[in-house]
Formats: structure tokens, C-alpha cells, sequence
């Protein structure tokens, strides 16, 4: 049995922030604003997950009133929601991530991403895909003011 879940985010760019996307700390003179650590491609993963299990979204399971989330590490929100995943019997079949941002150019950083993500979702390289596109400075993310990121998640439950 096959279940599709997408996700998508937006975290606004401030100044004294580190930048972090996919688990990788990027350097750049901005960082995303949060409670947590702002991981905008994480958490449209994870939102991806929540939505193939039908399980709603990372604020239903993480709201951000709650002071045990401060600053917390989006790996390890997304290990949580990965359990949840495997606990209902599924495994990946596929990610595909578009990262939304005008700046700084992430192409040099998509290796390492890929792996990170590959080994909090317990698949290969070959089962995550990442992508980065500018919006030809339109919009939000085209004036820098913010990164925004989607993705789609396929997982398998394998017949026992
Ligand atoms: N933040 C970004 C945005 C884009 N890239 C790479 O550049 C290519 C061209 O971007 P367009 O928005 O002009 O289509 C894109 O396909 C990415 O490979 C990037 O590395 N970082
Ligand atoms: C991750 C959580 C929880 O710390 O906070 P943020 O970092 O603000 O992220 P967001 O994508 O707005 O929503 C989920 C939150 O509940």
C-alpha cells in the first residue's frame, strides 16, 4: 500500500539568526526566524510525513507555545514524526524538495543535504531528491525576505 503526503513552509530571514536547511548550517549574513531552529526544509518534510499518515501537521504534534520546543532542533521533531511513520509499518519509497530562495545559492550545499535527509528518513541518496529555485526576485523570497520550501513524500507499507 502506497500513501502520497506534501508539505510546504515559509520562514521569514532576520539578522543574528544561523541559517540552517536540511539539517546543514549554511553560511549567509541572515538566518530563518522561529521557535525552533527554523529548519524550513525539515519541517515541510516532516509536514510531508504527517500528511501521508494522515496525521496533520508539525504545529498539531509541536506547537510553538510550548517552551520544550524553543530553539529545539528540527532533525530531531522530524526523527519523532519519522517513528510515527515507521510505527504505522511504512517505509520511503521517495522525497522530492523544492527549496524557495532568492539567496544564498544553495547548489553547493544540495550533497550534503540530500545525505542528511536520507539518513533521518533511513533511505539512500537515491531516494531524496533536493532542488533549489530562485522566484526571479519576485515576491517574498525574491526580495529576500524569506525562504519558503515544498515536498512530496511517497511511502510503502510492504505486505507482511
Ligand atoms: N537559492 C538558489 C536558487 C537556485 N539555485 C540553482 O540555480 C538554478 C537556477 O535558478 P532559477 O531560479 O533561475 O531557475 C536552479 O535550478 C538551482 O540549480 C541555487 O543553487 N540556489
Ligand atoms: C516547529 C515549531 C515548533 O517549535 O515552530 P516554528 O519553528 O516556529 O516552525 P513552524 O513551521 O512555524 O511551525 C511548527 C512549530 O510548531
Amino acid at each position: 500500500m502506497f500513501r502520497i503526503g506534501q508539505g510546504f513552509d515559509v520562514h521569514q530571514l532576520a539578522d543574528g539568526r544561523p541559517l540552517i536547511i536540511g539539517g546543514i548550517t549554511i553560511p549567509y549574513e541572515k538566518g530563518l526566524l522561529g521557535h525552533s531552529d527554523a529548519d524550513v526544509l525539515l519541517h515541510t518534510i516532516a509536514d510531508a510525513c504527517l500528511g501521508a499518515i494522515g496525521e496533520g501537521d508539525i504545529g498539531k504534534h509541536f506547537p510553538d507555545t510550548d517552551p520544550t520546543f524553543k530553539d529545539a532542533d528540527s532533525a530531531k521533531l522530524l526523527e519523532h514524526v519519522w517513528g510515527m511513520v515507521k510505527e504505522k509499518g511504512y517505509s520511503l519509497v521517495n522525497v522530492d524538495c523544492t527549496i524557495i530562495a532568492q539567496k544564498p545559492k544553495m547548489a553547493p550545499y544540495i550533497d550534503s543535504i540530500k545525505e542528511r535527509v536520507a539518513v533521518l528518513l533511513e533511505g539512500t541518496i537515491e531516494q531524496v531528491n533536493v532542488k533549489a529555485t530562485t522566484t526571479e526576485k519576485l515576491g517574498f523570497t525574491g526580495r529576500g525576505e524569506g525562504i519558503a520550501s515544498q515536498a512530496v513524500i511517497l511511502i510503502q507499507k510492504s505486505p507482511k
